[in-house]
């Protein structure tokens, strides 16, 4: 039986986790890495948004008008955590074109692990929407956690974390900070390493999106 994280949502559906073995192999071109980070984005996107309000909006179909359910896209904040947070966006940008987006800039210094701000712009209103804050990585849980305690700075109260893998430490410590945000992953790996790497992870990244390295 896999381990469960109170607060967590695996999304464990074999397509994603095809996608995210081939994502973590060495051998996987960067050119790769971004299309599959894209595509396994939409996926968790669909688990993420599959208990969003729907509201009933009256139209004709060819042979007959209805009553049909719609989503408020309008209500919604993606906010990816620069950089490797924007691998998610086009995707889920595709399937809610109406979203509003976030950029949250954050970095983790690569000794104290501590995450230091450099950037933040969001929808004026943001208080008055959901936000989903996106990174890929979930390692110590300071760069979610931080992401996280500046939205709630700015008033927002309803959040939902979206990973691709997260460490069972960086889980622990995310949602003891933050209880009410529920977080969704593809995995939740072994441990994390001396430098706050996950094991077996896929690497770093940014750097393997944006070839940095
Ligand atoms: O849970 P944490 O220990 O905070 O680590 C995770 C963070 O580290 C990586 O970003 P990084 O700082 O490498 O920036 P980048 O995305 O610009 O490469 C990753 O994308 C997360 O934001
Ligand atoms: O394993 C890790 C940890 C932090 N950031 C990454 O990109 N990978
Ligand atoms: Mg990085």
């Amino acid at each position: 039986m896999p381990k469960t994280f109170p607060g967590v949502t695996v999304v464990d559906h074999p397509l994603v986790q095809h996608k995210l073995t081939l994502m973590r192999r060495t051998s996987t071109s960067t050119k790769q890495f971004r299309e599959l980070l894209n595509e396994i984005g939409m996926l968790i996107c669909y688990e993420i948004t599959r208990e969003l309000p729907t509201e009933l909006i009256d139209i004709e179909t060819p042979l007959s008008p209805m009553k049909s359910p719609v989503i408020e896209g309008k209500k919604l904040v993606f906010a990816p955590i620069l950089r490797a947070g924007m691998g998610f966006l086009d995707g889920m940008q595709n399937l809610i074109p109406s979203a509003r987006v976030a950029f949250i800039g954050l970095y983790r210094d690569p000794t104290s692990l501590k995450s230091v701000e450099y950037y933040f712009k969001a929808p004026e209103d943001v208080a008055d929407r959901l936000v989903v804050v996106m990174d890929p990585m979930l390692a110590t849980g300071n760069s979610a956690i931080a992401a996280v305690d500046m939205l709630k700075d700015k008033g927002v109260t309803k959040l939902r974390l979206m990973c691709l893998l997260a460490a069972p430490e960086g889980v622990e410590k995310f949602t003891k900070a933050h209880p009410d945000v529920h977080v969704w992953t593809a995995a939740v790996d072994d441990h994390l390493n001396d430098h706050g790497y996950i094991v077996p992870g896929l690497g770093d990244a940014g750097d393997r999106m944006f070839g940095t390295k």
